[in-house]
């Protein structure tokens, strides 16, 4: 009736004064937030996100009418208040309300980008005389908390970079990922436990410490190096490591990135609370700065036949990424390396002497960690993981024969896994016996070769010496024997000389 009768100016009057008059007596604040916010169609507000993320695990137990979202991917479910929802809550004595509800636009868009076009938001309402409370402490202490839970509850990733010449067109993406779900943790990771535990204090220390990072003016991130022989546990370190500081991982295919400047696009393109891990780093492309040499190592690389096979994978990768060292030395710790923040950077590599000094300096690879061959600390760890086994009367036979060969921990992984399911502790435990007393009998049949090898090399360049030595004194003795005769020569002269009585002294 009232919008019937009166015209629009006097509505908006009234309307204007009736505000005034009720906020002079309503003793109340009213905030609200919305679901999309501005221009932004397609990406939901952070704050209205964390609120709902507090919401649902701080209020969602109180609330009658819950509602449940699925976030993106099918990562998580996530309960929040149904619309028309009230819940209360409590910020240092102070009572809060959050009502969650819905405006309905009275026309419809043109375009509706949304399915519907209602707007969804948050309304916190609180006494007026706690304003200064509630807007600076209370709602930043949501946000955080929001933030924190977030964090928490979210499924970490495993990226991977798309190949350069896939990154155009309207599907344009960089990285690919699928849910990350590596069991590998730091007690499963069989190695030395001083060791590992110096490694776990250095990742705790640096994921706690942002405000040291900031006070000396570095970037908040931490180079790792792991080296050692094939299966000794380096990519198992890596999820490990991931697992540890809930983190995503993002494994960095250098051979399909097209140039440095590829590489600094990914680069910018991931997210913190992560680990950027390059595989294998010695393979991946020729960072070692020694291609020209290369041909005078290749008599080294005949010995070794696992050499010359990643010599050969790398040729072949080679072709077609222009990467450089400088590219990568860039990417470390250059000026771009400094966007984002909170994460690890580790290279794996099974020759560590290959790579360029350059690459692995300290401030680079801040911390380079030597995953080796398995003793007996590391056989005890996976004894206890693979067969539950704290200690076994063959343990002192396996410590003894570790001591004089050298087995890796996934060897020795492999040996005590069972294999049916009549197998039982003790007869794992010999089939590792066994493995070993094979690989030390091959261990000696191969250093006994080795040294015939080295005998018979020995003995042939003793005789190509013996035989440069007679050609010497051979050649020395032409020598002596042409002097010689060049001398009777000139005796013969001087006789003739004399003979023909002519100027003697000549
Ligand atoms: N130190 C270890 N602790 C526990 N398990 C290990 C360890 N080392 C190896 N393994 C086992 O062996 C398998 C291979 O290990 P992993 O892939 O981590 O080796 P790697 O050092 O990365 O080898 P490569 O140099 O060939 O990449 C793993 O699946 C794991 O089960
Ligand atoms: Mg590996």
């Amino acid at each position: 009736m009232f919008r019937q009768l009166f015209p629009d100016e006097v509505q908006r009057d009234v309307r204007k004064y009736v505000n005034k008059v009720v906020s002079y007596v309503y003793p109340f604040v009213e905030i609200t937030f919305h679901e999309y916010e501005g221009d932004s169609w397609f990406e939901r507000s952070k704050a209205f996100v964390s609120i709902e993320r507090y919401l649902s695990t701080n209020s969602s137990n109180r609330a009658k009418r819950l509602k449940a979202n699925v976030v993106k991917d099918c990562e998580s479910v996530v309960l929040s208040m149904d619309d028309y929802e009230e819940v209360t809550d409590e910020f240092k004595g102070i009572k809060i309300w959050w009502t969650s509800s819905k405006s309905i636009p009275q026309q419809r868009a043109l375009f509706s980008y949304r399915g519907d076009e209602e707007k969804r938001y948050y309304k916190l309402t609180f006494k007026r005389e706690h304003r200064d409370v509630i807007t600076k402490n209370y709602l930043q202490h949501v946000l955080d908390e929001g933030k924190a839970i977030a964090v928490k509850t979210r499924q970490r990733k495993l990226y991977t970079n798309n190949k350069s010449e896939n990154w155009s067109g309207y599907k344009r993406t960089m990285w690919s990922h699928i849910i990350f779900e590596h069991p590998s943790t730091f007690d499963t990771l069989a190695m030395d436990p001083k060791k590992k535990k110096d490694i776990l204090d250095d990742l705790m220390m640096f994921s706690k410490s942002k405000d040291y990072y900031k006070k000396v003016g570095k970037s908040w991130k931490r180079g790792y190096l792991l080296y050692g022989p094939p299966g000794t546990g380096k990519s198992s370190m890596v999820a490990a490591m991931a697992n540890l500081l809930e983190y995503d991982i993002y494994d960095l295919e250098l051979t399909s990135v097209k140039d440095n400047t590829d590489l600094r696009k990914l680069l910018i393109d991931t997210s913190s609370k992560s680990i950027i891990v390059i595989e294998d780093i010695d393979c991946s492309l020729d960072l070692t700065g020694q291609r020209k040499e290369k041909k005078e190592e290749s008599k080294e690389e005949e010995k070794d036949p696992v050499r010359k096979k990643v010599e050969e994978d790398k040729d072949k990768k080679n072709k077609g990424s222009e990467v450089t060292l400088s590219g990568l030395l860039n990417f470390i710790d250059g000026l771009w390396s400094a966007c984002g923040s909170e994460r690890l950077i580790v290279f794996t590599t099974n020759f560590v002497d290959k790579l360029d000094p350059a690459l692995i300096r300290r401030g680079r690879m801040d911390k380079h960690i030597e995953l080796s061959y398995c003793c007996f600390e590391t056989f005890k760890v996976l004894a206890k993981n693979y067969l539950d086994l704290e200690s076994h009367e063959l343990f002192s036979t396996i410590s003894r024969l570790l001591e004089v060969t050298n087995m890796t921990p996934a060897d020795v992984a492999e040996n005590l896994m069972p294999k049916s399911f009549e197998d039982n502790a003790a007869s794992c435990l010999n089939k590792l016996i066994q493995s070993l007393e094979n690989a030390k009998e091959e261990a000696r049949l191969k250093a006994v070769e080795d040294a015939r090898i080295k005998a018979e090399e020995e003995a042939s360049k003793k005789i190509e010496k013996s035989e440069e030595k007679v050609q010497d004194s051979d050649a020395k003795l032409g020598n002596g024997e042409q002097k010689k005769a060049d001398q009777d020569a000139d005796k013969v002269q001087v006789t003739d000389v004399k003979e023909n009585g002519v100027t003697m002294h000549r």
